[in-house]
């Protein structure tokens, strides 16, 4: 399936095309789409007078267009921004939830995230290399043998390299050898709505009773639980139910415990009592191999140069991967033409891939911050700890992160190898400074300048 806002731009792309100038600028161009599930894109129009207008005039077209695009049923739910504007303040009234991209913007469909595995996420899809090998042959010993060896097991690493995924694969496979094994999946965001409902409607044991009765609790992106008090302590108590009981835990974060920002520490020692792996960005050949099972799995014809050609292209996650190769499908159908190397080029164009790193690259950004704070590249790639080093170090991650497509661990690479935590920590650093450290703010100024020039 092809993201929310892909879909959005394809389909925005051949409206320009058949509609009158004034009718695009009028009706289409203000319009923002919102969230896309498997049969509808929810889409904002600023008044009641452009939701008639495409429900009358447009939503048939767009219908037809998404078909095309998608090989999918996909219908527009027009809303207005009044509407859209009420709906959000409702949702955070009755769940509490008023943390950012948790409203109606949220473009993961909730069936996965929230309720159930998603059943495409199995073993047998899970493409294995050298930077999830030793993740997946865990995920396996696991699911096998659940509360025994490794518990709790803890995944960590970058966005998009197959975390949730392996997750999933452990709930299935453990229920396909037995169906009647309590599984429960959730995210640390779930958690702590259905927390706080619980608390709200004063139905706290049943909370506890849900979790603390499974035979295996899967909670994803755990550094969400940063700062929130009342979830941690909630959690320490589930954790240590389940733990007692032999009950097996998988967790994942984006990083390892110890850096999660104010995560207590009896629940950091917890989670190093199995064990922790950490999943690493594919190199090349796992990118092609992954795109060539995606490809099979959707029957999609696709010349190996050109499953190259797009692997090169896309290094940093495999949930890019994949949008890439949804949009090159899309685009392939939109314009009734087989999937070519050029027909690629085409598609992906739009993303700016090359121009975005060719413009700055991890060496120019050392190079320039190296001479601004009067050090050496080599210092910053170095070891050494004093303030005068540390300080432009921590900024050239930053710049590296913020102006570069390049993942955390390639960072890391760039600087004499450091692990991509020290790269998230430089970055957190330098962004909480420049919230209120003035000489901070004018210093990453005058180098983004200089690096954009
Ligand atoms: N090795 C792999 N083989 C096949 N598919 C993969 C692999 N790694 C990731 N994917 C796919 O990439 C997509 C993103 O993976 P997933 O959601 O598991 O990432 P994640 O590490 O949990 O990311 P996040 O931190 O954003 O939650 C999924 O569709 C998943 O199936």
């Amino acid at each position: 399936m092809l993201e929310r806002n892909d879909l959005w731009n394809l389909i925005k792309f051949s409206m320009e095309q058949d509609l009158s100038k004034i009718t695009f600028q009028t009706f289409v161009e203000p319009a923002k789409p919102l969230q896309l599930d498997n049969s509808q894109m929810t889409i904002e129009v600023p008044t009641n007078l452009h939701r008639d207008y495409w429900e009358k005039n447009l939503a048939a077209k767009f219908t037809d267009l998404a078909m095309q695009a998608t090989n999918e049923q996909i219908r527009p739910v027009m809303i207005t921004e009044e509407e859209h504007q009420q709906l959000t303040k409702d949702s955070q009234v009755t769940t509490g939830n008023v943390a950012a991209g948790q409203s109606a913007n949220a473009t993961t469909p909730t069936f996965m995230r929230e309720t159930k595995l998603n059943p495409k996420y199995t073993f047998d899809t899970f493409v294995i290399g050298k930077g999830n090998q030793m993740a997946h042959a865990a995920a396996l010993v696991v699911s096998e043998e659940p509360g025994s060896m490794y518990n709790p097991l803890f995944f960590y690493g970058g966005v998009g390299l197959g975390k949730t995924h392996l997750m999933h694969a452990i709930g299935n496979k453990l229920l396909e050898s037995d169906p009647t094994r309590n599984v429960k999946y959730v995210t640390s965001e779930s958690f702590t709505n259905e927390l706080i409902n619980a608390i709200q409607t004063k139905k706290q044991e049943a909370f506890r009773e849900e979790y603390r009765n499974v035979d295996l609790l899967l909670v994803d992106d755990i550094q969400f639980f940063a700062n929130k008090e009342a979830t941690q302590e909630e959690f320490f108590h589930t954790f240590n139910a389940l733990y007692e009981e032999n009950k097996q835990i998988v967790l994942t974060s984006d990083r390892l415990p110890n850096e999660i920002p104010q995560l207590q520490d009896r629940l950091v020692s917890r989670f190093k009592w199995g064990l922790s792996v950490d999943i690493t960005p594919p190199d090349l050949e796992t990118r092609i191999a992954i795109l060539r099972n995606k490809a099979d799995l959707e029957g999609i014809t696709i010349p190996d140069d050109t499953l190259s050609y797009i692997a090169g292209q896309i290094d940093s996650n495999v949930r890019e991967l994949e949008g890439a190769l949804a949009r090159v499908q899309a685009y392939s159908r939109l314009n009734n033409s087989p999937i070519t190397t050029s027909l690629v080029a085409d598609a992906l164009k739009s993303l700016h891939l090359n121009s975005k790193l060719s413009e700055v690259s991890i060496p120019v950004i050392q190079e320039k911050v190296a001479k601004y704070f009067h050090v050496t590249v080599a210092e910053l790639k170095g070891k050494k700890r004093n303030k005068q080093i540390v300080i432009p170090r921590q900024i050239a991650m930053y710049l590296s992160r913020e102006l570069t497509d390049s993942s955390l661990p390639r960072i890391g690479n760039e600087f004499g190898g450091k692990d991509h935590t020290t790269v998230i920590h430089a970055y957190d650093k330098i962004e909480a400074a420049l919230k209120t450290d003035t000489e901070m703010q004018k210093s990453v100024g005058d180098l983004k300048g200089q690096l954009k020039a």
